[in-house]
């Protein structure tokens, strides 16, 4: 199917669309992937839970769906759970957005509990997907220094008898760095103050933080703006620079778009500017749907959308329109207009952009049956429009997985030892999968080399690769292969692969790359500028020089041994990759 028809498919009404989302966990994509941590660890009986008794905190991000399904990995852990705050309790989860202040107005109470160890969500994400106890180091809330003073414990609600601190732990710099435990010193500040001028801001990175509101499930908080809330789980001394950036939030916050029916069709819009290389349109409605995914209300008046930063005057027009008659007249126009719908169709054939569209159908080209006989085809739009049905068709995960695992069992026949995954959105946990991006390296740091040859070859033989795109790309010590493959047996459509062959030096840079989500890549290199670093799929380098946003000095390669390295790097929390699905 088409990604425009996919779209279209929504054209009930507002109402209607917006009470199918709240019934069917289908309909939201994130919540799906919290879904499927629910069924990746279903047979697991590990007891990692065992003697603990948790009590999650409703609020914020923690939405009544994500309890729930915590609630369940917590038993299938061989921990208890327990409703109400008991003495019993010896876990307390709580948002990862939530600061200390908020959790006492939460609580009501002065000071949180002393025996209770309050964690933030990501703790526990952690320890269900690692299927081992993490250390709370660096997940545990912080208590800033005005409330130490007032560290009087009296007026709590949960009494227990065990007798440890939970606070004490987080007093060193190495303790509060999950996983990769190093202790970094604070050596970039130099250099960030160096080039906090003349970087432009991209507002799709991070999100404004006036007036947003982030909590959903506790009228507590849903006044409590973002910009107080937010703390980067203390992993390091460093500040991030100002603004809620986007790779600092787990994308699993964003549970749920309460207005759906308007983004899609503002999405569609922006496609079809996209395809009439009309980029000032096409970015505008770009962020006008960003804004919208983080308003967390449903849009019901003109006065609300224009009122939500970003959304001017005619944009509310069009937001209302959709909201009243479910439609929008300029998206049906453009649509239904000739040379529009036919650049729309030409766009989505691989290796065929807006200018390439435009020229055909300048040359009078209407259909992909014209295309196929009349136009002057490169060999990747051959192979784009031959297949382009399939390559337009997204994958279930268990093909992806499939087509990783032939993959893998090729690169492994060739040399042992090998590590090949595949990154991308199978790697971030979503259902369905647009292409597989296989990332291949060796441990020892030399055995990578001489396999993509072998690779590919073995792979053609097999019959599994049919059809190259880019059939060698050559990036510094990174070998790139873009093709078209397709599983054995009757059935099977053609699907789009990449394989990726990197030394090991570069694995963690490649991987965190390559997992994407393009947006979250994009964000955390915006992060990097800020704080006098670059960041791309070879390296992170620190003390960065840039004048006038261009680099004058490009700094030096930090040893990057895991992609938990670079979180830390940065200060930031390290976030599993099915949190980084921005
Ligand atoms: N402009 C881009 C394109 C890609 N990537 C990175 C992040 C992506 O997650 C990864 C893989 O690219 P894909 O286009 O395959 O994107 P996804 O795998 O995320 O999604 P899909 O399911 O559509 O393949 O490469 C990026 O940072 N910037
Ligand atoms: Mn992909």
């Amino acid at each position: 199917m088409h990604k425009q028809n996919r779209v279209n498919d929504a054209n009930d009404h507002p109402r209607k669309r917006q009470r199918k989302n709240e019934v069917g966990a289908e309909d939201k994509p994130n919540l799906g992937d919290t879904k499927d941590e629910n069924v990746q660890s279903a047979a697991v009986n590990d007891n990692i839970f065992k003697n603990l008794t948790f009590f999650i905190l409703q609020a914020g991000g923690l939405t009544k769906a994500r309890c729930d399904i915590f609630r369940n990995q917590i038993f299938k852990h061989g921990g208890q759970h327990e409703k109400n705050r008991t003495p019993n309790i010896t876990h307390m989860i709580i948002d990862d957005k939530m600061d200390y202040e908020k959790l006492c107005k939460i609580l009501k109470v002065e000071a949180p509990p002393p025996n209770v160890k309050i964690v933030k969500s990501m703790w526990l994400s952690m320890c269900i997907k690692q299927k081992e106890l993490v250390p709370t180091n660096g997940f545990e809330v912080q208590m800033n220094a005005s409330n130490v003073k007032e560290k009087n414990m009296s007026a709590i609600s949960i009494a227990g008898d065990q007798s440890k601190d939970s606070t004490k732990e987080e007093k060193t710099c190495s303790n509060n760095v999950p996983a990769s435990g190093t202790c970094h010193v604070d050596k970039y500040k130099k250099d960030a103050v160096l080039n906090a001028q003349g970087e432009g801001d991209d507002e799709s990175d991070y999100m404004p933080s006036d007036g947003e509101e982030d909590c959903r499930n506790s009228d507590d908080m849903i006044k409590e703006s973002s910009t107080s809330s937010f703390r980067p789980t203390s992993v390091s001394p460093r500040k991030l620079p100002k603004g809620n950036w986007v790779c600092a939030q787990s994308s699993l916050q964003k549970t749920y778009n309460a207005n759906q029916h308007i983004t899609e069709k503002l999405e569609q819009l922006a496609k079809t500017y996209q395809s009439t290389n009309d980029r000032w349109r096409a970015m505008t409605y770009q962020k006008a749907v960003a804004a919208l995914k983080r308003y967390d209300k449903e849009i019901t008046s003109w006065e609300q959308a224009k009122a939500i930063p970003g959304i001017g005057a005619s944009l509310a027009d069009k937001i209302w329109e959709i909201v009243e008659s479910g439609e929008l007249r300029k998206l049906n126009e453009l649509s239904s207009a000739g040379d529009i719908a036919t650049l729309n169709l030409f766009t989505n054939i691989w290796g065929a952009g807006p200018t390439t569209a435009r020229a055909w159908v300048q040359q009078g080209m209407r259909s992909l049956e014209d295309l196929k006989t009349k136009a002057n085809l490169t060999r990747q739009q051959k192979v784009g429009l031959k297949y382009y049905d399939e390559l337009l068709d997204r994958m279930p995960r268990e093909e992806a997985a499939e087509i990783e695992a032939t993959v893998k069992e090729a690169a492994l026949s060739i040399q042992s030892g090998l590590i090949a995954m595949a990154c991308g959105s199978y790697r971030r946990g979503k259902k369905t999968c647009g292409d597989v991006d296989v990332l291949i390296t060796h441990p020892d740091g030399h055995s990578h080399k001489g396999v993509f040859n072998k690779l590919l070859v073995k792979l053609k033989d097999q019959g599994f690769l049919t059809d190259d795109l880019v059939s060698h790309e050559e990036v510094g010590n990174q070998k790139k292969y873009l093709g078209v493959c397709k599983l054995p047996g009757a059935g099977r459509k053609h699907r789009r692969l990449d394989i990726i062959v990197v030394p090991h030096s570069e694995f963690a840079c490649a991987l965190m790359y390559f997992t994407g989500s393009a947006h979250f890549n994009r964000s955390m290199r915006h992060l990097a500028t800020k704080m006098g670093m670059s960041l791309n799929e070879h390296s992170l380098n620190t003390g960065v020089v840039r004048k006038n946003g261009e680099k004058i000095f490009k700094g030096t390669p930090v040893s990057t041994p895991s992609e938990e390295a670079i979180f830390a790097e940065f200060g930031l929390p390290y976030r599993p990759p099915e949190e980084r699905d921005h």
